[in-house]
C-alpha cells in the first residue's frame, strides 16, 4: 500500500536527523568517545599536542587524526566554549527504549531522573555526569524541549555522554506513566513542597525511583506536578531555598542510594 505523503515526510525528517552530526571537544569527551565502540565517528581534528595525549585511545578508534593548528583549528566551537585542541564529529547515541534502559533488576534500587523542560546544555552535562557517578539507569527529557547532545553538553558531561543513557523522549508525561506502569514511584522535587525527599523515599522503600526536576526558571510544569505520585523538597538552612537543578539532581541521586536505619 502506497503510504501518505506525511508518513514519508515524517520518516525522511527522522532520518535526516538521525543522519545529523555535532562536534564534540575537550580532552574527556573526545577521548571517552573515541573508546566507545558504539558511536558513529566522523572526524577527528587534534593539534600535535592533543594526539599526544590521546594517543592510546585514537589508536584504539581506529580513526585517522588529522592534526591542526591551535591558532586556526578548524571546527565550529559552540559560542563560549574552547577545544582544548581535539574535535570529533560523532553522530547522536542510539539508547533505545525507556523499557530496555530503565527495567528494574539487580544491583541496587532503580534510579531515573527526568528533565521538565531543562534547556541548558552545561546543567544536562552536569546532571549527566552526575547521574552516571551514582548509577541512575537514564536521564529522561521531552526532545523538543530539552539539550540535544551537544559540544557544550558533552563537555560538561566529562564522558558521561557516552555512558549515560540519555533518553530524549515525544511526550514526558506518557514517558513518567511509563515509568509508573514498570514499578517506579514517581518523585517530584520542588523547593516549596511540604515534605522532605527523605521522608518521600523511605515511605517508598526499595521501589525504584524517578527524580523528576524542572527548569531553572519556571521549575516543574503544572501537568508534571499533577503527574507525579508526591512532591519532595531538599531541606535548606536559609529562607533561599532554591538550588541550582543540577544540584538538585546530584543532592537527590545521592539520597536516593541511601538506605534508612
Ligand atoms: C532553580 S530551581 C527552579 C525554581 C523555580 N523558580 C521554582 O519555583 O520551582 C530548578 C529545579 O531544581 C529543583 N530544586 C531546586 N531547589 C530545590 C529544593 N530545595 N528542593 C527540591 N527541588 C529543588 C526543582 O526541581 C526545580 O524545579
Amino acid at each position: 500500500m502506497k503510504k501518505p505523503k506525511w508518513v514519508i515526510e515524517k520518516e525522511q525528517a527522522r532520518r535526516a536527523s538521525a543522519a545529523e552530526t555535532v562536534w564534540l571537544f575537550g580532552h574527556h569527551a573526545v577521548r571517552d568517545a573515541l573508546m566507545n565502540p558504539d558511536r558513529t565517528r566522523v572526524r577527528l581534528v587534534v593539534t600535535r599536542n592533543a594526539a599526544d595525549k590521546l594517543a592510546e585511545a585514537i589508536a584504539a578508534s581506529g580513526m585517522e587524526a588529522e592534526v591542526a593548528d591551535p591558532r586556526n583549528f578548524p571546527v565550529p566551537l559552540d559560542p563560549g566554549s574552547v577545544h582544548q585542541g581535539a574535535a570529533l564529529e560523532v553522530k547522536a547515541l542510539d539508547w533505545g527504549s525507556i523499557t530496555e534502559c530503565c527495567m528494574a533488576g539487580s544491583g541496587g534500587r532503580p534510579v531515573v531522573v527526568a528533565l521538565d523542560r531543562v534547556t541548558d546544555p552545561h546543567n544536562v552535562g552536569a546532571i549527566l555526569r552526575s547521574a552516571e557517578v551514582f548509577g541512575a539507569r537514564a536521564v529522561i527529557a521531552p526532545a523538543r524541549h530539552s539539550a540535544p547532545e551537544t559540544g557544550a553538553l558533552a563537555k560538561t558531561a566529562s564522558g558521561a555522554l557516552e555512558r549515560q543513557p540519555y533518553l530524549r523522549v515525544r511526550n514526558l508525561a506518557s514517558a513518567l506513566e511509563e515509568l509508573r506502569n514498570m514499578g517506579y514511584v514517581l518523585l517530584g522535587l520542588a523547593g516549596e513542597a511540604d515534605l522532605d525527599l527523605a521522608e518521600g523515599l523511605a515511605a517508598h522503600d526499595g521501589r525504584p525511583v524517578a527524580l523528576v526536576l524542572g527548569a531553572e526558571g519556571p521549575g516543574l510544569r503544572e501537568k508534571t506536578r499533577e503527574t507525579c505520585d508526591m512532591l519532595v523538597r531538599i531541606p535548606a538552612a536559609g529562607n533561599f531555598g532554591s538550588l541550582n537543578v543540577s544540584n538538585a539532581a546530584a543532592v537527590s541521586l545521592y539520597a536516593a542510594q541511601m538506605r534508612p536505619d
